[in-house]
This record gives C-alpha cells, sequence and structure tokens, in this order.
C-alpha cells in the first residue's frame, strides 16, 4: 500500500500540480491521466524517488523494513533513453538481474534462462544479438518489457509506455500488464488514450492544475464525455460532475 498525503510534486520548489492526498492499493492497476504538462511524469518519478518532492508524504506500508520504498520497476519514457549506448538486446535485458548478480558479476544459468523466457514472451528472441540502437521503436518497448519481466518487482512503473508504439506491441505489451495484475503486482502507467484506459485500467488519478481526481475507472472517465478518445485535452474534462479536489 501506497499512502500520499498533500503531496507536492515539481522542481526547484515550483510546484506543477495540485497537491495529491490518495492510497496505492497493493495490486492495484492504475492509470495516471491528465494533459501535456500537467505533471504526470513528475508524479511518477517522485513516486519512485527519482525526483525529491516539494512538499507532503509518500508512505509505503506492507513492505518488510516500513516505508521503506519496495523493489520496483520503472519504465521511462523512450524520449529519456540513450539509443545510442552500445549495448545488445540479450544484454540490456540482462541488466535486469544485477540486483542479483551485481555489476560486474556474471549471470547465472538460471538468468540466463530467464532472460531468454523474457525474450520469448515479447517476441524478440530472435533479435536478441542486435544492438539496441538497431531496434524500432516497438522492438524496443518489448524489450525494455522483457527487462521489467526479469526484474520480478512488486511495485511497477510504466511512463507512456504505448506512446508511438504500434498496436500489434501494444496489445502485446497490455497481456504482460495484465499478467502482472493478474500475479498481484502493483501497476501505476502514465497514459494518453482514454479509451485504452476504459477497457483495460480498473483505477484512474486524473492530474490536472485545478484539481485531481482519483477513483475507479467509472468515477473518474464519467468527467470525460468523450471516452472513446485517443488522448486528453485539458478542455475535455467536465465539472459537471466533479468528484474529489
Ligand atoms: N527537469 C525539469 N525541470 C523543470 N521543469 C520541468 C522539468 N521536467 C518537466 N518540467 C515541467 O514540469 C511540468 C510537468 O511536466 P511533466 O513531464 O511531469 O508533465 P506530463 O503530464 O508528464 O506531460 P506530458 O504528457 O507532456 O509528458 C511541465 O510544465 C514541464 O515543463
Amino acid at each position: 500500500m501506497i499512502n500520499i498525503s498533500k503531496l507536492e510534486v515539481g522542481y526547484e520548489r515550483r510546484p506543477v500540480a495540485m497537491p495529491l492526498s490518495g492510497r496505492i492499493v497493493a495490486g492495484s492497476l492504475t492509470a495516471v491521466i491528465g494533459a501535456n504538462g500537467a505533471g504526470k511524469s513528475t508524479f511518477l518519478k517522485t513516486l519512485a524517488g527519482l525526483q525529491p518532492a516539494i512538499s507532503g508524504s509518500i508512505e509505503f506500508s506492507g513492505s518488510s523494513s516500513k516505508n521503506k520504498r519496495p523493489q520496483l520497476a520503472y519504465l521511462p519514457q523512450q524520449a529519456e533513453l540513450d539509443r545510442q549506448f552500445p549495448i545488445s538486446v540479450f544484454d540490456l535485458v540482462a541488466m535486469g538481474c544485477w540486483p542479483q548478480s551485481g555489476l560486474f558479476g556474471g549471470i547465472s544459468r538460471e538468468s540466463e534462462r530467464q532472460v531468454l523466457d523474457a525474450l520469448q514472451t515479447v517476441g524478440m528472441s530472435e533479435m536478441r544479438n542486435f544492438a539496441v540502437g538497431e531496434l524500432s521503436g516497438g522492438q524496443l518497448q518489448r524489450t525494455l518489457f522483457a527487462r521489467l519481466l526479469i526484474q520480478q518487482a512488486p511495485l511497477i512503473m510504466l511512463d507512456e509506455p504505448f506512446t508511438g508504439i504500434d498496436s500489434q506491441t501494444t496489445e502485446l505489451l497490455l497481456k504482460v500488464i495484465r499478467q502482472w495484475h493478474e500475479q498481484g503486482k502493483t501497476v501505476i502507467a502514465v497514459l494518453h488514450d482514454i479509451a485504452m484506459v476504459a477497457r483495460h485500467f480498473p483505477q484512474v488519478l486524473f492530474l490536472s492544475q485545478q484539481q485531481n481526481i482519483w477513483g475507479t475507472a467509472d468515477e473518474v472517465l464519467c468527467h470525460f464525455p468523450h471516452r472513446d478518445h485517443a488522448c486528453i485535452l485539458a478542455d475535455e474534462f467536465s465539472e459537471q460532475r466533479r468528484v474529489i479536489s
């Protein structure tokens, strides 16, 4: 369980969104939505401990040591990745074993098998010796999901995992997310496609400069008259069904 209280996220003491309070229940599947610049990525980075909070608190309960961030797997936006880093698909996925193997340790037979299994799950087995720089956006995203798979973290955070990704890859990766959910992992994903959120994400957090709304998909998405839209525009939000701020 993650308890969030009066959390302000932003840069150089300047908040980029309204203070946020709520909780993320263990095993839940949450979409974070909002217009461009609403603070979704900043919120996710703050939750992951990659960005300091301006004020408020984030408490993790249920992990072995009280209020210690549990092991988490974080997928940044593709734009933040260095595609030219000289590494093969196999080695990029094997980096997910570092917590077990250490930075300079070779990977065990068992880890090697896990890497190959993960590559198979995302349909990248035959490209395992390709350099990452040679991959298409969809192939790179499959590879990064394979790395998330072998990290075996109970908490998974995904920042716009489907932006610019082809529909076949999106369907495959949505299946991986569904499996994580069935295994009881907590998954939080920043998304833009409301129709996809409505279909696949039971919990939704809507961030905006004016207010935040957090609840079930029905509670939150009823504010959007065009639930079949593929993107969220700030002026699409309907005030009439306001629930919480
Ligand atoms: N490193 C940074 N330093 C200062 N301001 C930043 C930094 N990164 C983002 N911002 C600003 O913080 C605000 C929120 O950015 P953020 O990336 O969290 O929004 P977002 O909701 O994820 O947007 P998008 O949907 O476009 O990815 C924006 O106004 C952005 O310009």
